[in-house]
């Protein structure tokens, strides 16, 4: 199966569209966060949302962790699916199920050593989909995403391997890594920010190279 593409930290209406027209999956839309480069204001993720085909894949990436709180930010920003970028409890899944049933639920897991495998099986029981990154939610100022980190992928291969959900795999993506990231991960999708951006702007020639780097992985 074709490896997945998510574009992650899409700033503009116009980036959406290149991002789309290279061949995205999904788009990644990062509101407010403790730290991190590739933020956005709610109001411009509900703009761009609105100038894109609905059917596209829109990942809202929220930092809140109460379920409410969560559900107030999707119905601000309209997006289709949420990432969670931080320990959304178990048994709060149930509330946003029932307030958001045709919304896809993706739970992050930040890949720090063998506890994030537990992790990761226990959260495949209710998301729709986990999202393996670099970040450090124990620092006093969190990371959450976007640190251009690879992780361990040795750990991140044994979770694709013991679940059954899909998985992004995140984290320091380029092009120079894709062929050996898809090789040993073996993930459901890939997520890419910093790798395909220069100066913090999307760059074209490296969207180009990441998708041939993809394609040939998949040849
Ligand atoms: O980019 C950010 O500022 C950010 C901050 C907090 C949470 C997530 C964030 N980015 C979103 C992502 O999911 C990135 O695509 C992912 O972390 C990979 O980033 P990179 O290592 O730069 O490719």
């Amino acid at each position: 199966m074709k490896t997945k593409v998510k574009i992650c930290c899409i700033s503009s209406e116009k980036e959406a569209k290149i991002a789309l027209e290279f061949g995205a999956d999904v788009l990644g839309l990062v509101a407010k966060m403790p730290s991190g480069p590739g933020t956005i204001d709610d109001d411009l993720i509900q703009k761009i949302v609105q100038s894109i085909p609905s059917q596209t894949n829109t990942f809202l990436l929220t930092p809140k962790t109460n379920p409410f709180d969560i559900i107030e930010h999707q119905r601000l920003t309209g997006t289709n699916c949420i990432q969670l970028v931080d320990a959304v409890k178990i048994e709060d899944y149930q509330i946003l199920r029932e307030k958001l049933p045709n919304i896809k639920l993706i739970q992050v897991i930040h890949v720090i050593d063998k506890n994030s495998v537990e992790e990761a099986k226990q959260y495949a029981e209710v998301a729709d989909m986990i999202l393996l990154d670099s970040g450090n939610p124990k620092l006093a100022i969190k990371e959450l995403g976007g640190t251009g980190r690879v992780h361990n992928w040795e750990l991140s291969r044994e979770i694709v391997k013991s679940i059954n959900k899909p998985v992004f795999l995140a984290g320091g993506l380029k092009p120079e890594n894709i062929q050996e990231a898809i090789q040993c991960v073996k993930p459901y999708g890939l997520d890419i920010c910093s790798g395909v951006r220069t100066n913090g702007k999307l760059d074209k020639e490296k969207l180009k190279r990441f998708f041939e780097e993809v394609n040939k992985a998949n040849s």
